[in-house]
């Protein structure tokens, strides 16, 4: 299948800065593919370069299998939503999401249509005359997105959509992004968000970056369970990095322990074991397993977030559904669970 989105080695400097360094990327029609980093890792500028915002330093950029790379961002047909919404403040929504019909001459009976159609799906359609400043954020955001889709793009691009909401709007607009993603099964969307929860609710794959590269790209499921970069590992869902003795393919050691790790697509080089904190098990020293010291408890309402140092000399973070017959201070067994993937370190 031809696919929606396809950067080919796109690289954008501005002056010495590298914002993006070689990045090849592709969307099908239809898939959510979240571009996931830190501040600073070049998702919006990867967005901005498939957007027609800016033009690469090198590299091309293709929409359905045409190259677009010198088409300028009003001729290449693609829904874009950004974090500020955007809308124009003396244009009511009717006008705001009709703007890019009329530019595009489309006939005045079907603009009325369209906005009509779009302006209910983002659950809106009560809100027609009213201004922009009569809106509150999570309703302008709508608008916004409502916006985007009444000139029926293929693509959808989304920078941060959610990043001027509070926290409850934020979840509930997730929500309603997933019920928007089912009734649109041909779009393409690109989701930029430094926000993994989002990431992980939302995309069909995640493409990691730092540092204005991509780190691995992968199926959500498969990069939050079994990651291959230590940085996917830690900044997809928090992990324990663990140094580990590596046995064979299938084993490790963890001080005299052995644990079976899983080691799919890694290479040689220095590894880890990535442990997420909720498959930490401590409980009160028997004799056996890893010695550890409990360096502090923090309630966190659904259960314990507690701090370990093992007595080999490694810090582990682990959460619990209880702690009892632990206490600050005292000697604890911590337990690995087989079936942990091996990272890569950098
Ligand atoms: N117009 C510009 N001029 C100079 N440097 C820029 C410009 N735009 C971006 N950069 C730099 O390029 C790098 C990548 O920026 P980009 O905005 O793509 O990051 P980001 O991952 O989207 O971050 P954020 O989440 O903070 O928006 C940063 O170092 C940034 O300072």
């Amino acid at each position: 299948m031809t696919p929606a989105v396809e950067l080919r080695d796109v690289s954008v400097h501005f002056g010495r800065t590298v914002a993006l360094h070689g990045l090849d990327l592709s969307v099908a029609p239809g898939e959510t593919l979240a571009l996931l980093g830190p501040s600073g890792s070049g998702k919006s500028t990867a967005l901005k370069a498939i957007a027609g915002f800016l033009r690469p330093t090198s590299g091309r950029v293709l929409l359905g299998g045409r190259d677009v790379t010198d088409t300028p961002p009003n001729r290449r047909g693609l829904g874009v939503v950004v974090q500020s919404y955007a809308l124009f403040p003396h244009m009511k929504v009717f006008d705001n999401v009709a703007f890019g019909l009329h530019a595009r001459r489309v006939p005045r009976r079907e603009v009325a249509a369209r906005v009509a159609e779009v302006l209910d799906l983002v659950g809106m359609g009560g809100f027609r005359d009213r201004y922009p400043r009569q809106l509150s954020g999570g309703q302008q955001q709508r608008v916004a997105i409502a916006r985007a889709l009444a000139i029926r793009p293929p693509v959808l691009l989304l920078d941060e959509p959610l990043s001027a909401l509070d926290a409850a709007l934020r979840e509930e607009m997730v929500a309603e992004l997933l019920r928007l993603r089912a009734e649109l099964p041909d779009t393409a969307v690109v989701y930029v968000t430094h926000d993994q929860g989002e990431a992980l609710a939302l995309a069909d794959r995640i493409a990691v970056m730092r540092d204005a590269r991509l780190v691995e790209v992968g199926p959500t499921e498969s990069l939050y369970h079994r990651p291959v970069e230590s940085f996917t590992a830690s900044f997809l869902g928090a992990s324990n990095l663990l140094p580990v003795e590596v046995v064979d393919r299938e084993t490790v050691r963890v001080g005299a322990v052995a644990v079976k790790a899983s080691s799919d697509g890694l290479s040689d080089g220095p590894v880890a074991l990535s442990v997420r904190p909720h498959r930490v098990g401590v409980r009160p020293y028997t004799g056996s397993g890893l010695a550890a010291r409990l360096l502090a408890v923090q309630w966190r309402g659904t259960g314990f977030r507690l701090d370990v140092e093992l007595e080999l000399g490694h810090r582990l973070r682990a959460e619990v559904p209880d702690v009892e017959g632990l206490s600050v201070g005292s000697r604890v067994e911590v337990s690995i669970p087989d079936g942990c993937p091996l990272v890569r370190v950098a």
